[in-house]
Parts: structure tokens; C-alpha cells; sequence
């Protein structure tokens, strides 16, 4: 992947939102402020990418601040360090200490939602997520206040989630990232979570989205396809018909500022002070915000069994701890803090003396050059973390160790096991069995395997700097937006609806064609279990107008099959085609079959069995079959389950019931299909349309057409089909002239006419939530169908009033010079009586 670098030879703009700035602002008199850095990985990491780009922070600066005159200074101050301050008066507490600490930090890191007062913990959460999204929108307003066109809008944390939302939602050209630091839980945990779905849906709005590691990635893929329905693939998330990239990149550090420092003579003289401080006693570091995902608790339990069984340690080693105060407004953390202090307290007095202490516990944060000594003077580094995004404080570690070669024992729950796992050993930390051990061998390891150790793990994090994070990162965005705007180029148009409400109101012999499934359906809850398909109860009266008016013939075409069309259309006057259009029927007849009479039927039972293997093996799953297809369904079992179930399916299928078989099988988002070969909805349509022609006993060519549905790949030839009747003109159509093939009994009568006398502006074929189709027009989804019948069906009443004849169209004269007058329906009328042939009738 190529350095990100902006075209103009300018570092590129780039706004950086985090909850927090890199500097929090302490008060420290009446508009006086001092700048403190702020803690944690976040702002370590951030701060090695920034020099690459023209780098904006926004952010909390770390105080409510009520007063005009104060906010005035404190944004000033700020702006010298390119920090823009997010003011979140009034809401932070509920935000940050409730919702982010309170509930989505636990989620996040396998530790479940708070249990304590069910009935008040209701009441807290529904504020407590109205104040997360206020403070949403508080970033949102700043960064509107301070974006300039082209920049990128780089998103971290989980406090951020619905931002990528609100800003697509402001200007959808805004390039978004967002980076996740904590990890991404399974499916299972995060499932727990109240408002789990919006929250999904509002990160997939940006155009890429970053974790730490594959295990993450692969997570929040699953919990994807688990909660949205949607489908994971090694690019992304597909969603409303866009893949959102969903990538792995994992954070780093600056090592050459750690290797810098460990040089200062400042540092090197901390450093000679610690030794003597701590002369003939190994050290053993650990360096923790106090917080339950640190494993602090599970550090002590484990060095107090090390101290246990091995005597001859006892005053030979310390451990020193450096616990960081963090979000001491949490209950959960304030609690930590006193069961630590009584494990402290403990284990010194068990294992203490006069003289010294085997536990150096600080509550406190340490400068960065007196954090950098005591990592270089380190034998051993003990990272415990119960679950964490990464860990810097272990790649730190070993940029200090370049020296002393100390030995890093790293919770494999922890990010940075994954890129460290060769050089550290690696432990379960609620083993405290295994971390005791995994301390002695650290404290007995001899220099040569340690430095075969300390080499591996630096290597990692010289190379996987925080810069080269940044840099990936940024090349990945900018690499999609270049991609996706060509992919806009080809994308078909969304459906003019203004246009074809007018051409239809216009036109004399009205066709329009639609799908069942996922277009005319009624939208499904995701507690819905229903199997059988419904027609959507909004849709019952604008479809019987459609259907009644003389002007107008409605075509169902489905896979289904007949017993679902009954059911659904019975009461309609329209026609039907079932099972991809092997029957057809008007409502007031009966089902004509159009099979043709020597299709082989023979692989059915074989196909029955192997699909009721699968279906008694896959809870939820169902089988569902027509007189020639039959359905493998698991839209209600396990997604992942079933998919693999449906893999293994195919190859029994393959290798014996369908092996020559004239079959299609047709793997849809959550079935396997086999149905008799040849029959597509394209196929079907010219033949449904003689018999309507036919049956209507039409005289006046179908001048409109629109066609839409939510339909699989190989049925798409429905919109090509009236794609070549254009290009030719004319459908002259022979029904019943082929009738010889197919089983119907009536009386074959050769029908010659112009059929179809289509114009291109007058053809509407829409696909629905697909970016890649034959249609000439998408729909985002069945709702805007819905939205277009409803005005379909009163558009003669309303049209004729509401448009005038410049705005759609250029009306022509019969001589096909353009026409000042309103181009009415009776001219249109005789001008198709007349026909461009001569030729209507039968
Ligand atoms: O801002 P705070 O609430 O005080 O918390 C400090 C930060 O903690 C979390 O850091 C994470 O980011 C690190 C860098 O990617 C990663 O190494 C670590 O595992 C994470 O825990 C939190 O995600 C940040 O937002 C906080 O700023
Ligand atoms: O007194 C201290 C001790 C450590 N750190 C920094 O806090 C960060 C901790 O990051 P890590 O990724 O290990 O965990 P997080 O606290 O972000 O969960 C590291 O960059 C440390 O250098 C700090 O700011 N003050």
C-alpha cells in the first residue's frame, strides 16, 4: 500500500475525533487554564500519526465549561495545539460516565451489562443513551463549524458510533473512518446490548471501518449477519446495497520518541536511581489505567502464588505497579480501587518486612521520561489484561528494552498478543496457575533466549509504528472514495418517480410488472417467524385501483407458488404468474400450466430426501416445494450455521441426486433452490404477455411499462426483455403459435398485432436494494414501490392538473415537430388507433 499523500504536494486536512483531546484542561484560577496530556492508548497512538497530515483534533477537552468569557480563553489556548474543544455541558456525565463506561465499555470487553437495580438501571439506560447520542450530535455541530471540502473525518472509539451517521447524513460526500481501540465482542455478548442494531447501522454508514485485529474484524462480520441479516464478505459489510470495508489495522507507537528518551540525560540518571533504589532485587513493571480489563486483581492473585512457591524469590523480586486513576466517576471503577488496595495490602503484609516491600503499588499517572526509565530499568513486563484492544504499554516496554532485553509476559486476551505472540510468553491470565509460572520463567530465562525473544518483538514494533497505522489507514479511505466514485459512475440512476407517474398518467395502455417477494410483501419484524408470505395490508386498496383501471393490466410474476398467489391475489383483478411463470392465470380463471410436457420431474424425491436430511440437522430451517422446484429455507436458523449447512448440502446434491439432472440450483442469501431447468421470469414474460393480449382481447398497444422487484441475478433477463423490444420497436407477437410445446388445452389462435409500441422514455425497470443490475433504475427498498403504486394509482386524477407540458417532456406533434399545446390523452389515443403500422386487431 502506497504512503497516503495528497495530489496538491500539501499534507492533507484531516480532522481527528476522539472523546478526548490529546491535552485535558485543568483549572487552575478565574480564565486560567493549564494544558495536562491526557491519558491512555488512544492519545499515545494518535499522536505519531498526526505529523503526516494537516491535523485537526476535536474533542472534550476534559472540563464543563458554562461561562461564554471561559469558553472564549479555552477554545483560544486550545487552537494554538489545533484542538477544537466539544463542549458537552450537560450531557458528559450521562454520556461518558453512563452510556460509554457504563454499558458499551463492559459490552465491548466480554464483562456483560451492569445487574444491579433492574428497575432503575431501565430508567438510567434510556437517558443514558439519549445523552450518548446528544453528545453525538455535539461533535457533530463543531465539526460542521470547522469542515472544509476534501477533508477527512477520521472517527475513534465506541463513544463515537452514530457520527458516521449524522455526518453522511449532512453531506454524504464527507469521507468518514472510524477506528474501533477497544475490541469488538462476539455476537453472542454483544447481542445483550438494548440498542444493538442502531448502533450497527449507524457505524456502517462510513465508508471504512477499522479494528485491531482479524478477531475483531470477524466478530463485528458476524454479529453483522447475525443481528442486520446482512452479508459479511472479506471486503466488508454488504449494506443498502453498499460495501462498507471493514478492515484490520493495528495501532503502534513512535518507538524512536521512547528510544530517544531512554538516551536523555535526565532519563538516564532517573534510570541509575531506580537501579540503586531497587539493587539486588529483580523488577517486575506493570503499568495499567486502574480499570477491570487490566486484570490488576489477577496480576496480585498471581504474584502472591508465585511468592507462595518460590520461597527463594521472596526478597529477591518487586513488583512495581503503576495503576493510572481513570473514570473515577464510575461506580464499577471506584469499587476496583478498594479490592485492589486489599489485595495490595494482603500480599505485603504476608510477604513484606521492614525493609522492604514485595508490592509498590501507585495510584498515580508518571511523567513520560520517568515512565520511559522505569521501562528500561524493567526485568519484566506483567500485562494481565482480562480483554484490551491492543496493549502500548507492551509495545513501549519493549522500545525501552533495547538495552536490557527484559522478557514480556502478555495476556493472550490482549491485541497486542496477536503481534507480539512470538517473543512474549504468551498467558491466560485467569489461569493465575499459568502466570505464576510464566514469572519464574521469565525471571530464570537465560540472556540468549531472551534476546532471541526481545528481537522478534522489536522488529514488530519498529515496523508497525504508529505512523505506518496512520498511513494505512488514510490510503485504505482515500483508496474506496477513488473506488466507489467510479462504481457511482456505472450505478444505474435511482427511479425518476416524477417521470413515471407523468408518463403514466399520459399513456393509454398501461403494463406494469411486479415481483411478490420483497417487493410487494409486507415488511418483516425481526421477531417475525411467519413463513408464509403476506401481501403488504398498505398496498390493498392502491392495488385493487390499479388493477380495476381499464387502462391498466398488473402482473404478478413470483417464484412462488399458485396456493401463495391464491391466497394473496384472489380478490384482485390481476394476473399471476406462479413459479417463475410455469403457470399463469387471470384471477377469474383458472392456472394454466406452461410446463413443458416433457420436463423431467425424476430428480425430485432424490432432491426431497437429501434436503430433509439437512432440514432435521439445522433447527429452524424449513422445506418448502412446488410441482417443479423445490426450497431449502434457514432464514430463521443460525446464519452462520446454516450457510455452512447449505455448503455441505450443494455437495450432496452434486455428487448424486442432481448430477445429470436438467436443473437449476440457485443459492439465494438464505436457501438453496432446485427447480426444473429453463424457466426464468424473462423467458416467461413474452408468453404471459401474448396470453393477456389474447385473453383482454386488447386492441391498443401497451404503450408504458414498469417493472420492478426484488429478483435473483439469472432472473434479471425480465428487464432485457423489453430492453430488445424497444430497439426493434415493436413486439409483433404470435400467441399460441408455440402452444404445441406446452400442456394448456385451448383452442391455438394466431394473434398478429403490435403488441407492444414502447418508447424508451416510457420503460421503467427498477431494481430494488441492488447496486449491480440489468435494470435501468435501483430503488432502495419496497417501501419506495409501496410509495410509487399509491401515487400510480391517483396519478389520472392528480397529473392532468399538476404538471406542466415543459417539465417532463417535450411534446411533439404528429408530425414529431415539438408541440406548444398540452399533449392530451385523445391525441395519444388516435394517434395509437391509427398505429405506426396500420396494423392493430386480430
Ligand atoms: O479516555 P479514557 O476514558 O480515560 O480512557 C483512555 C482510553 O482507553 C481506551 O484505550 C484503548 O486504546 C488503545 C489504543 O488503541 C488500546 O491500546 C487500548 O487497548 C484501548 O483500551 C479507550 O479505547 C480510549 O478511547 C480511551 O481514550
Ligand atoms: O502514567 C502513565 C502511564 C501510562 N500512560 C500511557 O497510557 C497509555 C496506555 O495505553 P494502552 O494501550 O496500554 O491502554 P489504555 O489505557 O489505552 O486502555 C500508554 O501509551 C502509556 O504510555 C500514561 O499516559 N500515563
Amino acid at each position: 500500500m502506497m504512503p497516503y499523500d495528497d495530489a496538491r504536494g500539501e499534507r492533507p486536512r484531516l480532522l481527528v475525533v476522539a472523546n478526548r483531546l490529546p491535552v485535558s484542561a485543568k483549572r487552575t484560577g478565574e480564565n486560567s487554564w493549564s494544558l495536562e496530556m491526557s491519558p491512555g492508548g488512544l492519545v499515545s497512538g494518535l499522536l505519531g500519526v498526526t505529523s503526516q497530515f494537516d491535523t485537526t483534533w476535536v474533542g472534550w477537552p476534559g472540563v464543563d465549561v458554562y461561562n461564554e468569557v471561559e469558553k472564549n480563553a479555552l477554545t483560544k489556548s486550545l487552537a494554538q495545539m489545533k484542538c477544537i474543544p466539544v463542549f458537552l455541558n450537560g450531557v458528559f456525565d450521562q454520556y461518558y460516565n453512563g452510556y460509554c463506561n457504563g454499558i458499551l465499555w463492559p459490552i465491548l470487553h466480554h464483562m456483560g451489562l451492569p445487574q444491579e437495580d433492574q428497575h432503575d438501571t431501565n430508567q438510567t439506560f434510556e437517558t443514558q443513551y439519549d445523552a450518548y447520542k446528544k453528545a453525538n450530535r455535539m461533535f457533530l455541530d463543531v465539526i460542521i463549524q470547522n469542515y472544509e471540502e476534501g477533508d477527512t473525518v477520521w472517527c475513534h472509539d465506541y463513544h463515537l458510533m452514530f457520527l458516521p451517521q449524522y455526518l453522511k447524513e449532512h453531506n454524504n460526500k464527507i469521507k468518514v473512518g472510524w477506528f474501533l481501540h477497544s475490541p469488538f465482542p462476539s455476537s453472542e455478548v454483544y447481542k445483550t446490548l438494548p440498542s444493538r442494531s442502531e448502533l450497527l447501522r449507524a457505524v456502517l454508514t462510513a465508508d471504512l471501518l477499522g479494528f485491531h485485529t482479524y478477531d475483531f474484524v470477524r466478530h463485528f462480520l458476524s454479529t453483522c449477519t447475525r443481528i442486520l441479516g446482512v452479508e459479511g464478505t472479506h471486503e466488508g459489510v454488504v449494506y443498502q446495497g453498499r460495501v462498507t470495508r471493514v478492515a484490520v489495522f493495528p495501532i503502534g507507537i513512535d518507538p524512536d520518541r521512547f528510544i530517544r528518551t531512554c538516551k536523555l540525560p535526565e532519563v538516564t540518571q532517573q534510570m541509575t536511581e531506580l537501579k540503586e533504589r531497587f539493587a539486588g532485587k529483580k523488577v517486575i513493571l506493570g503499568v495499567d489505567r486502574l480499570d477491570m480489563i487490566k486484570g490488576i486483581p489477577q496480576k496480585y492473585l498471581a504474584f502472591e502464588k508465585f511468592l507462595e512457591e518460590n520461597p527463594y524469590w521472596r526478597d529477591k523480586v518487586v513488583l512495581v505497579q503503576i495503576a493510572v486513576p481513570t473514570r473515577n466517576d464510575v461506580p464499577e471503577y471506584r469499587k476496583l480501587k478498594s479490592q485492589v488496595h486489599g489485595l495490595v495490602g494482603r500480599i505485603n503484609g504476608r510477604f513484606g518486612s521492614v525493609s522492604s516491600l514485595p508490592i509498590h503499588h501507585l495510584d498515580c499517572s508518571v511523567d513520560f521520561n520517568y515512565l520511559c526509565a522505569l521501562y528500561a530499568i524493567a526485568d519484566v513486563m506483567l500485562v494481565t489484561s482480562l480483554r484490551d484492544g491492543m496493549n502500548l504499554v507492551s509495545y513501549e516496554f519493549v522500545a525501552c528494552q533495547e538495552a536490557k532485553k527484559g522478557v514480556l509476559v502478555l495476556s493472550e486476551f490482549a491485541g497486542a498478543g496477536q503481534s507480539l505472540g512470538v517473543g512474549a510468553l504468551l498467558v491466560n491470565p485467569w489461569d493465575v496457575t499459568e502466570v505464576s509460572s510464566a514469572i519464574k520463567e521469565a525471571l530464570n530465562m537465560p540472556a540468549e533466549e531472551r534476546e532471541t525473544r526481545h528481537k522478534f518483538n522489536f522488529q514488530y514494533v519498529y515496523t508497525h509504528s504508529a505512523k505506518k497505522w496512520g498511513s494505512d489507514f488514510m490510503s485504505e479511505l482515500n483508496g474506496i472514495i477513488a473506488e466507489s466514485e467510479m462504481q457511482i459512475r456505472n450505478i444505474p440512476h435511482g427511479l425518476p418517480q416524477k417521470d413515471v407517474i407523468q408518463r403514466y398518467s399520459q399513456s393509454n395502455n398501461r403494463l406494469i410488472i411486479l415481483g411478490f417477494c420483497g417487493t410487494l410483501t409486507e415488511q418483516k419484524n425481526s421477531r417475525s417467524k411467519e413463513m408464509d408470505l403476506k401481501l403488504n395490508p398498505e398496498l390493498k386498496g392502491t392495488l385493487k385501483a390499479l388493477c380495476n383501471d381499464p387502462k391498466t393490466t398488473v402482473v404478478v410474476l413470483s417464484r412462488s407458488d399458485k396456493n401463495i398467489l391464491d391466497k394473496n391475489f384472489g380478490g384482485y383483478n390481476i394476473w399471476l404468474a406462479a413459479e417463475n411463470g410455469m403457470f399463469e392465470k387471470h384471477t377469474t380463471g383458472e392456472w394454466v400450466k406452461n410446463m413443458p410436457q416433457n420436463m423431467n420431474l425424476d430428480w425430485v424425491d432424490s432432491v426431497k430426501n437429501v434436503f430433509k436430511y439437512f432440514t432435521d440437522r439445522t433447527p429452524r430451517s424449513f422445506v418448502k416445494s412446488s410441482e417443479t422446484s423445490l426450497v431449502w429455507n434457514y432464514e430463521y436458523a443460525d446464519v452462520e450455521f446454516g450457510r455452512a449447512q447449505a455448503r455441505d448440502l450443494l455437495q450432496y446434491l452434486w455428487a448424486g441426486p442432481i448430477s445429470n439432472a436438467s436443473v437449476d440450483v440457485v443459492r439465494g442469501n438464505h436457501s438453496v433452490e432446485v427447480h426444473a431447468i429453463g424457466e426464468t421470469k424473462g423467458a416467461a414474460i413474452g408468453r404471459i404477455l401474448g396470453e393477456i393480449v389474447y385473453r383482454k382481447s386488447m386492441t391498443t398497444p401497451i404503450d408504458f411499462v414498469f417493472c420492478s422487484g426484488y429478483f435473483l441475478e439469472k432472473d434479471e433477463d425480465i428487464y432485457t426483455f423489453f430492453e430488445s423490444k424497444i430497439l426493434s420497436s415493436k413486439l409483433s407477437h404470435e400467441t399460441r403459435s408455440k402452444s404445441s410445446s406446452c400442456n394448456n388445452s385451448r383452442k391455438k389462435k394466431k394473434i398478429s398485432m403490435n403488441v407492444l409500441d414502447l418508447k424508451k422514455e416510457n420503460y421503467f425497470s427498477a431494481a430494488i436494494g441492488q447496486a449491480r443490475t440489468k435494470a435501468r433504475y435501483v430503488i432502495d427498498s419496497s417501501l419506495d414501490v409501496v410509495d410509487l403504486l399509491h401515487k400510480l394509482a391517483v396519478a389520472d386524477t392528480t397529473m392532468t392538473d399538476s404538471f406542466s407540458d415543459s417539465e417532463l417532456y417535450e411534446p411533439r406533434n404528429e408530425n414529431g415537430n415539438a408541440n406548444s399545446k398540452r399533449w392530451t390523452n385523445s391525441v395519444r389515443r388516435r394517434k395509437m388507433e391509427i398505429g405506426d403500422t396500420g396494423q392493430i386487431g386480430m
